[in-house]
């Protein structure tokens, strides 16, 4: 039997006037790909930014394995299993790419500062697994051949790869990725595909935003459509590509 791991049920917010996200109803299942997609400004990045507790929805519940996250802290979505990525490229340029991946784990960190002067055993201890972390996760996004490189020399494609092995190394499991193949030529868009697939056999579920239509097609699981911050469709990609509701809300254009 497939379990729930993100529940959002009847989730608002609304910034002044403007209802953002209205009323969403949204279960994703362990270990699926979910896109969520829709025109400029339906609210795709506002329920990222819901679900990882940058803001507290104005009305609604959304739960974590069972247990409702909305109200805490990003840190404390983070230590629970929650990883994310941004729409614009967030790295270091001037950091080695396995920094960069370190970086992203200060939130599991439990050294305190006199501990880490003194550099005490459990700080030690406490570095190495933040080192094996990254390394793993950048094997998983085939990039550990790069990790003493500057992230600025990468290319574009593996730049946006080493922000998915930030997310990875938290250990993480729903991550979120907001248009991962954002500017990607189709040579990359394609090895980010079967990189995203991989991280899926790891059992671990995703969550992505995404404009690109045949990208999101071929891999999701499922597919759910916003329009103006109200959910319009759900199902499988032959249902969302012949939802009339879907096909108005992109101007008549074919889905693909
Ligand atoms: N902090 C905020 N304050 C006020 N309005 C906001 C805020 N964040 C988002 N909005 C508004 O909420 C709406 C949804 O924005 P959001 O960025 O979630 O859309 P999106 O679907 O991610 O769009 P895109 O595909 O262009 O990234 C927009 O009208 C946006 O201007």
């Amino acid at each position: 039997m497939s379990t729930t791991i993100l529940e959002m049920d009847n989730v608002t917010i609304r910034f002044g006037g403007l209802t953002a996200v209205d009323s969403v109803n949204l279960n994703i299942q362990e270990g699926t790909i979910r896109a969520l997609i829709g025109p400029n400004g339906a609210g795709k990045s506002t329920i990222f930014n819901l679900i990882t507790g940058i803001y507290p929805p104005t009305s609604g519940e959304i739960r974590f394995l069972g247990q409702k996250i909305n109200g805490l802290k990003p840190h404390l979505i983070t230590e629970m299993g929650i990883a994310r990525t941004f729409q614009n490229i967030r790295l270091f340029g001037d950091m080695t790419v396995l920094e960069n991946v370190m970086i992203g784990q200060h939130c599991r960190t439990k050294a305190n500062f006199i501990g880490a002067i003194l550099r005490s055993p459990g700080v030690k201890a406490e570095e190495k697994s933040i080192v094996e972390a990254s390394l793993n996760a950048l094997e998983v996004m085939e990039l550990g051949h790069k990790k003493d490189e500057l992230a600025k020399n990468l290319p574009y494609g593996e730049q946006r790869r080493l922000e998915i092995a930030r997310a990875l190394a938290t250990n993480p499991k729903l991550i979120l990725l907001d248009e991962p193949a954002a500017g990607m030529n189709p040579q990359e868009k394609q090895t980010l595909m079967s990189m995203i697939n991989k991280i899926k056999s790891m059992d671990l579920t995703i969550f992505l935003v995404e404009h690109d239509m045949k990208f999101v097609m071929s891999l999701s699981d499922r597919i759910a459509v916003l329009d103006y911050g109200k959910k319009i469709a759900s199902g499988t990609p032959a249902e969302i590509k012949k939802n009339p509701a879907v096909i108005a809300a992109y101007l008549g254009k074919e889905v693909v």
